[in-house]
């Protein structure tokens, strides 16, 4: 049997991760993974841990032989991404939680990992505690695997939660979501669906190979959502939240999004609350799963961090097998996604963009319309993100293929039952 490497590490920031992880690590000793030295930005800050641990000077960190592995839990992804490569460069293995920086920067880290055959390990960066990349790259390691939908941003589905269930105003929501520590530093991340998006990224990589930047695929926030919308939620026994989707298609692709999304009450989403994340992954032969725990906070992310500190005792390295191994998918624009859209003006809504439209209420001071329309024109268009628009697609919204509805709907015309 191999033995365990004994772990050194450099760990680079001490904020609501890196001081959960220093204080994770010195009740689990026998994991033989020590904190060598801590790198911060300001020095001036009263610290939990003895000063003599702390420096700014990341070269202290990445120059020292001794340091076999940094953990870098910062920030700042642009610095963050210059810490990692130079590590994996200087011989050193990684584990990182910041998504940003992996997200923006995954072609370049594979690309890094290949050539210096170092490991980067990045579970705590989807879903904090959840164990879902390790689970897509080893148990979901065939083609069987149809949809991923989760809720996989802990500080809007908290804020979601406060708003709509205690009816909290929505700056002191987001106000608890930073001082409890589940937001990002800059929090418009998590409110406009960017911190979601960055997830998904890392999701589609290994669940289907797919290697895109963020900004390649459709999302929005929660920031357009109006109390109106959640009175419809509510009318309806359905929820509003936060939604990443990916789904195989029948084309081979695999379409993706994140949107706000009305789950039906008998979905396991539906009971994802407060910083709670939700995954569902629908596959062939085992129908659904479905992965739930704490998406954000210090504990619950140091305790993925701890993992996979842990993992590289015994070398594991993410194979990225979809990747690599198997034929990767691609992702594909050409589906209808079945919308809600709620706004204040008429004028602010373009009608020739729907393929068609099933309901229209604009009586009211909240006006609101319910139709299909094709995922590139949501993503070639930005009306549905302005003006106080709000844009929420339905519990059952992904439509592969609208023709054959067109004909049933043209049919319904005819018999004069539309
Ligand atoms: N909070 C959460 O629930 C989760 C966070 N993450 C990710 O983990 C990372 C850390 O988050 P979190 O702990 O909440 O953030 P915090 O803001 O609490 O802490 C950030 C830390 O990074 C340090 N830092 C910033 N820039 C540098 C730099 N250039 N060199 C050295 N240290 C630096 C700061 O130093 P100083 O203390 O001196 O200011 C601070 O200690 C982020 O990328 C975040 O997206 C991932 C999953 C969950
Ligand atoms: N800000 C993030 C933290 C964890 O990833 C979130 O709220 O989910």
């Amino acid at each position: 049997m191999s033995e365990h490497k004994e772990l050194v590490i450099g760990l680079f920031g001490f904020g609501v991760v890196g001081e959960g992880l220093y204080k994770v690590l010195q009740q689990t000793p026998s994991l033989k993974a020590v904190i060598k030295k801590v790198c911060i930005k300001h020095p001036g800050k009263k610290r939990n841990a003895p000063e003599d641990l702390f420096t700014t000077d990341r070269n202290a960190l990445l120059n020292d032989r001794e340091i076999n592995l940094i953990v870098e839990v910062i920030d700042d992804a642009k610095a963050g991404f210059e810490i990692v490569s130079t590590a994996l460069k200087n011989g050193k293995d990684v584990v990182s939680s910041s998504k940003k920086m992996i997200a923006e920067n995954l072609k370049e880290l594979l690309r890094l990992q290949q050539e210096t055959g170092g490991s980067l390990l990045y579970e705590s960066s989807a879903c904090a505690s959840i164990p879902v990349i390790r689970n897509l790259e080893e148990y979901y390691d065939n083609d069987l695997l149809h949809s991923i939908r989760g809720i996989i941003n802990g500080s809007t589905n908290f804020i979601l939660t406060k708003i709509f269930e205690e009816h909290l105003a929505f700056k002191d929501a987001l106000l608890l979501a930073q001082q409890l520590g589940f937001a990002e530093s800059d929090p418009t991340l998590d409110v406009e669906g960017i911190d979601a998006l960055n997830k998904l990224t890392i999701l589609l990589l290994h669940a289907y190979g797919i290697l895109v930047r963020p900004e390649q695929l459709l999302f929005n926030g929660i920031q357009n959502i109006a109390k109106s919308d959640a009175q419809v939620a509510r009318s309806r026994g359905q929820q509003i939240k936060l939604v990443a989707q990916a789904q195989k298609l029948i084309n081979g692709g695999v379409g993706a999004y994140v949107l706000p999304q009305f789950v039906a009450p008998e979905s396991p989403l539906a009971f994802v609350k407060n910083e709670y994340n939700g995954v569902v992954i629908e596959s062939g032969f085992a129908d659904q799963q479905f992965f739930y725990g704490k998406g954000a906070g210090s504990f619950p992310t140091a305790s993925a961090v701890l993992s996979d500190i842990s993992a590289l005792r015994y070398s594991y390295r993410y194979e990225y097998k979809k990747l690599y191994h198997h034929k990767p998918h691609q992702l594909n624009d050409d589906i209808y996604l079945k919308v809600f859209v709620s706004f204040t003006d008429l004028a602010y809504i373009p009608k020739e963009a729907f393929e068609w439209i099933e309901e229209w209420h604009a009586q009211e001071s909240r006006k609101y319309l319910s139709g299909v329309i094709a995922l590139q024109k949501l993503k070639e268009q930005s009306w549905w993100k302005e003006n106080g628009t709000s844009l929420i697609v339905e519990a059952d919204g992904i439509i592969e293929d609208i023709e054959e509805r067109k004909l049933k709907k043209k049919s319904l015309e005819l018999a004069g039952l539309l």
